[in-house]
């Protein structure tokens, strides 16, 4: 039976680390802040927007939060970022994803100052992840790597396999895999034989956003297992992209959906906002 990854437990260490870091960054008087902004009423960005908003408030965070209507423009958005990009008082600026149709996401993740960008999307950040010089990297890919190495998971020569191909989690985790010497498979929906991929892994990262599609038979015994996916099923229930159950029983370490990944994503924004704010007085 495998070892639970707790990625709730690591957070918080870590949270508790970022607290002290911060009351330092006080005595020399900068308050690290960021701007949360979401668009719309999507219902699960409303849950992690206010689960960002809390974060913030307990690690001395100041948040400043925008709520803009569903139907909000994309020069309306783009006037807003323009206003934070030139706020002395804001060092990290975090446009919720998804936005609706009417705004083009990119043109929004660009328009965000590099320097300002905690959540690690704008081209700059991500060109700078390919040629391994991170400055901000995405906080649910980076959440996993602190995770692997808390964990004491060491990647070097191992064979990793990254189901999904997103530039949120599926690219910029298999960079970082790939700058801790891992040999790095990224699959997909036109990946022939997943099955066979999956099982050639040491270690699985499994970010598709489909409930339970990597079967737990699949996984070779005493692969390791990290469980990007958050589905909701039903009303209440949260399930990984992998089959938990049988997984475990062949694994030996694996993730839990929820309690996992998850609160890494949060954790990593909170470290991302300080450094930046850290940067400020260089
Ligand atoms: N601007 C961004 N938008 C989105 C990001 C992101 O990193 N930046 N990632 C996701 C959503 N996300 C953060 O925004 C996120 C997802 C899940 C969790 C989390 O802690 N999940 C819990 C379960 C929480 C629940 O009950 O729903 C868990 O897995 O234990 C935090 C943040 C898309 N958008």
């Amino acid at each position: 039976m495998a070892n639970l990854i707790d990625g709730k437990a690591i957070a918080s260490k870590i949270r508790g680390e970022i607290t002290a870091e911060i009351a330092a960054l006080k005595t020399k008087g900068i308050t690290p802040g960021l701007a949360v902004v979401l668009v719309g009423e999507d219902a699960a960005s409303k849950v992690y927007v206010s689960m960002k908003e809390k974060a913030c408030q307990d690690v001395g965070i100041f948040s400043d939060e925008h709520k803009l209507s569903a139907d909000t423009t994309e020069a309306e958005l783009l006037d807003l970022i323009d206003k934070l990009n030139c706020d002395l008082r804001i060092h990290g600026i975090l446009v919720q994803l998804p936005l609706p149709k009417q705004i083009n996401t990119e043109r929004v993740l660009e328009a965000i100052s590099p320097h300002k960008d905690v959540d690690g999307f704008h081209p700059y950040n991500v060109g700078r992840l390919v040629i391994g010089k991170p400055v901000f990297q995405p906080c649910t890919p980076y959440g996993v790597m602190v995770m692997l190495k808390e964990t004491g998971i060491d990647l070097n020569g191992k064979e990793v396999v990254v189901v999904g191909r997103s530039n949120i989690v599926g690219k910029p985790v298999a960079l970082m895999c790939l700058a801790q010497h891992a040999t790095v498979t990224i699959c997909h929906s036109r990946t022939k034989d997943l099955a066979a991929k999956v099982g050639n892994a040491d270690v699985v990262i499994a970010a598709v956003g489909v409930p339970e599609m990597i079967k737990g038979n699949w996984i070779k015994p005493g692969a390791v297992v990290i469980d990007v996916g958050v589905n909701r099923v039903g009303e209440k229930k949260l399930v990984g992209d992998v089959e938990f159950g049988p997984a475990a029983e062949r694994a030996s370490a694996i993730t839990p959906v929820p309690g996992g990944v998850g609160p890494m994503t949060i954790t990593m924004l909170l470290q991302n906002t300080v450094e930046s704010a850290r940067r400020t007085c260089r």
